[in-house]
């Protein structure tokens, strides 16, 4: 077990409004993390702060990049640096060219890791090794069937993968999912919790999630933090998380919940 990702007092303030209230976590690589909390709590803030999407009010993020066994400081970088150093978001749907096949939408994001941004003619080019690292990862994500297809033409669940698969492309240390069963039924719900719990087996990247559904935070996760009004209240495997009063009364008792 080793730490991937770590923050400390990670604060950040919007005028007079503490948003995320200095936050001090580490995720460790063998575990799924889930973020929780009602609605405002502060999960896409924080997201946005891991990610260099928001720069910190104060505070510091680290992360271990792929291959490494060093945090680095990535507190200020730039998104593009965050995500090169090894965090990889999977963002809902709009990172995805509808216009593109799978595999094509795959293969682009592997051009972008492997830096050869400046010969995206190659996604039109017999490429054997991109075009193999791009079926590795379409096997992994379960969407050899779909391959072929254009993403405008995909199933919401399918797209939802893509999303996993895009950045899993990219071969990060950890990926963030953004409530990723939102909008799902229950078969593409268990599906895709099964995924995930396969991808965290099968591949050296870890997984983090944000989620409303209870049911799914307390059927995948290892771990799972709870955020109320910006400030960490819980820090526990489902069980300890479960049973803290505090949590009952801030979110499961709530109306959000
Ligand atoms: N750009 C912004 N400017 C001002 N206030 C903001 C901004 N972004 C977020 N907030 C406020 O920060 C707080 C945390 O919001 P955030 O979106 O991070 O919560 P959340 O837990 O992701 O909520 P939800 O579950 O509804 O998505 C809220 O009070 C929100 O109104």
């Amino acid at each position: 077990m080793s730490t991937v990702l770590e923050t400390n007092e990670l604060a950040r303030w919007f005028g007079r409004l503490v948003a995320v209230d200095d936050v001090t976590v580490s995720i460790d690589d063998d575990e799924i993390t889930s973020i929780i909390g009602p609605n405002g709590a502060g999960k896409t803030t924080f997201y946005n702060l891991l990610s260099g999407t928001l720069q910190p009010s104060s505070g510091s993020v680290k992360l271990r990049p792929r291959d490494s066994t060093e945090l680095v400081d990535v507190t200020d970088d730039e998104p593009h640096e965050i995500a090169r150093q090894g965090l990889s978001r999977a963002y809902q749907i709009n990172n995805i060219f509808e216009g593109l096949t799978v595999l094509d939408n795959v293969r682009v994001a592997r051009i972008s890791h492997d830096r050869r941004t400046s010969d995206l003619t190659a996604i039109t080019k017999h490429d054997e090794e991109l075009t193999e690292a791009a079926w590795e990862v379409l096997e992994l994500t379960n969407l050899e069937d779909v391959a072929d297809t254009e993403c405008a033409n995909l199933s919401h669940g399918d797209a939802r993968k893509v999303e996993i698969a895009l950045a899993l492309g990219t071969e990060p240390s950890i990926i963030l999912l953004d409530e990723p069963t939102a909008g799902m039924n229950k078969s593409e719900t268990d599906r895709m919790v099964d995924l995930i719990r396969r991808l965290d087996e099968e591949t050296d990247t870890t997984f983090v999630l944000t989620e409303h559904d209870m049911e799914v935070v307390l059927g995948i996760s290892d771990r799972i933090l709870v955020l109320e009004s910006g400030s960490l209240i819980a820090d526990g495997t489902p069980d300890e998380v479960m049973a803290d009063e505090r949590v009952k009364e801030a979110y499961l008792g709530g109306e959000d919940a």
